[in-house]
């Protein structure tokens, strides 16, 4: 049984203030690590489709209050990649920038961060983003090899270099990959795959269920490519050598039930359920959304898409992280005193094809409703074919640090394209958490 309460925030407390809109954004495409260091930075990616986004509105990129970035995995020569990205798209010195950093998370808690601001009345237009270029996560050398570079540094005389020289070991060479450590729990010492697996086994998920879903994913997103859904989202990337990159590189339209099933599981050999196919992809990739006061709006004419009605963060056991998003939607559900039904699109971001479902299985369980979300009765059902409509980061790879972002920003154009009302976009979070936001269509 799944132990962990849902903590609530007060109504009063969330619902008060100003409207906040979605304007606009824009995504790179997403492209797949393919085990090297990929043409773009995590700034690189948010300046190639920021710079589209931004010349096509009305006001200067001067004209925003501030810039906020999600980021997991900051490279050293970035610090701060908000304030780089920022300078590069010419928003001018005195624009302040800062990076959000809540694991998979961060590209929504940039849009929650900005929602809460302007909502708040201390800001009017922010650029709210995540980038992440998964391709450049670090290696790392082991603990032995950093002290034995120390103490040959620390070497005054050529006998104690030759002394240090002599301890070499070319073990030490060996190194740590940072991307693996980055995706493992240290407090549960699980890695994110591990955790996916627990919720296969908590719920019940078969190979299969998780093989179709991957499946199912896969089909949506080579449909959503062949009918142009993602064009008005995507803007080309272009590599210092001349590459042009277009479209998300992961999908594979020849993906079969047959074909993943002889697939080896990824993290828990020889029986686990996850494996390379229904999970998501490493990934690098940029995404940004544009949100405005009521002021703003009229101040700039812009044409709201959509109006944020409202948000959470939730928290539970890092060993069960993948629940996140059962837990935060379910708090926004209550507060509106809305079901299931009542939501006409989900974006549930992709970690693994496991982990969607055991948050589907988990609403309709009587006894995890009750204990863990205080409700009578279970939550029910959800109708897969309003659940990423177009696909998800099983087929398109998931940044980290910029999901969070993507799946609000194609939320937004899913509602517009399909005439849907309301949406809800929500995502696990390496570490334990959850995020979600209501969005409704203008
Ligand atoms: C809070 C959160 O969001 S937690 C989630 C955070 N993110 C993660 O944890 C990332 C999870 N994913 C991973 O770690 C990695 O993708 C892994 C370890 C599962 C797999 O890594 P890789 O082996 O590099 O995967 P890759 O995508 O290259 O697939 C390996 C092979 O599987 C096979 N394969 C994968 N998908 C498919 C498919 N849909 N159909 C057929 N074959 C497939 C292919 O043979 C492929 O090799 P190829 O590309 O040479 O043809």
């Amino acid at each position: 049984m799944v132990q962990t309460t849902l903590h609530q925030h007060s109504e009063a407390q969330v619902l008060q203030g100003r409207p906040v809109y979605i304007i606009d954004g824009a995504r790179t495409p997403f492209i797949k690590a393919r085990g090297k260091p990929g043409p773009f930075t995590p700034v690189d990616l948010a300046v190639q489709c920021g710079r589209p986004l931004l010349l096509r509105q009305p006001f200067h990129p001067s004209d925003f209050d501030e810039v906020i970035l999600g980021c997991v995995s900051v490279i050293s020569d970035e610090m701060n990649p908000a304030r780089i990205a920022a300078l590069r798209l010419g928003m001018g010195d005195s624009m302040p920038a800062f990076t959000v950093q809540i694991n998979c998370g961060s590209g929504m808690q940039s849009i929650d961060t900005a929602y809460k601001y302007i909502r708040a009345g201390n800001a009017d237009l922010i650029l709210a983003g995540g980038a992440e270029a998964l391709s450049h996560a670090p290696l790392f050398f082991r603990r032995q090899a950093v002290e034995w570079f120390a103490s040959l540094n620390r070497a005054s005389s050529l006998a104690q270099k030759i002394k240090s020289l002599a301890a070499f070991k070319p073990g030490y060479l060996k190194p740590v990959i940072g991307l693996l450590r980055g995706l493992t729990d240290p407090v549960v010492e699980m890695n994110m795959g591990q955790t996916a697996e627990k919720l296969a086994y908590l719920f019940d998920i078969t190979r299969q269920q998780a093989d179709e879903y991957a499946v199912a994913s896969h089909s949506r997103l080579h449909r959503a490519q062949q009918e142009g859904f993602l064009q008005n989202e995507i803007e080309p990337a272009f590599s210092s050598c001349g590459q042009v990159f277009e479209h998300d590189d992961g999908v594979r339209p020849d993906s079969s039930l047959e074909k993943l099933a002889k697939l080896s599981p990824a993290f828990e050999p020889p029986h686990g359920k996850v494996t390379p196919g229904n999970s998501s992809q490493i990934t690098d990739g940029a995404s940004w959304v544009i949100l405005a006061s009521e002021d703003a709006v009229n101040r700039y004419k812009l044409e709201p898409r959509a109006i944020i009605k409202d948000s959470e963060w939730s928290a539970l056991s890092p060993s069960i992280m993948g629940l996140g998003p059962v837990l935060s939607s379910t708090a926004i559900m209550k507060r509106h005193q809305l079901t299931l039904d009542n939501i006409d699109l989900w974006e549930i971001n992709e970690a693994f094809a496991a982990q969607v479902l055991a948050c589907l299985k988990a609403w309709n369980d009587t006894d995890f409703c009750k204990s863990v979300l205080g409700l009578e009765q279970p939550m029910g059902e959800m109708d897969q074919s309003i659940l990423n409509v177009d696909g998800g980061a099983i087929g398109l790879g998931h940044p980290v640090g910029t999901s969070g972002n993507r799946i609000v920003l194609h939320l937004v154009n899913a509602m517009h394209r399909l005439d849907k009302k309301n949406g809800i976009a929500t995502e696990c979070i390496g570490g334990g958490q959850g995020g979600a936001m209501l969005i409704e269509k203008v």
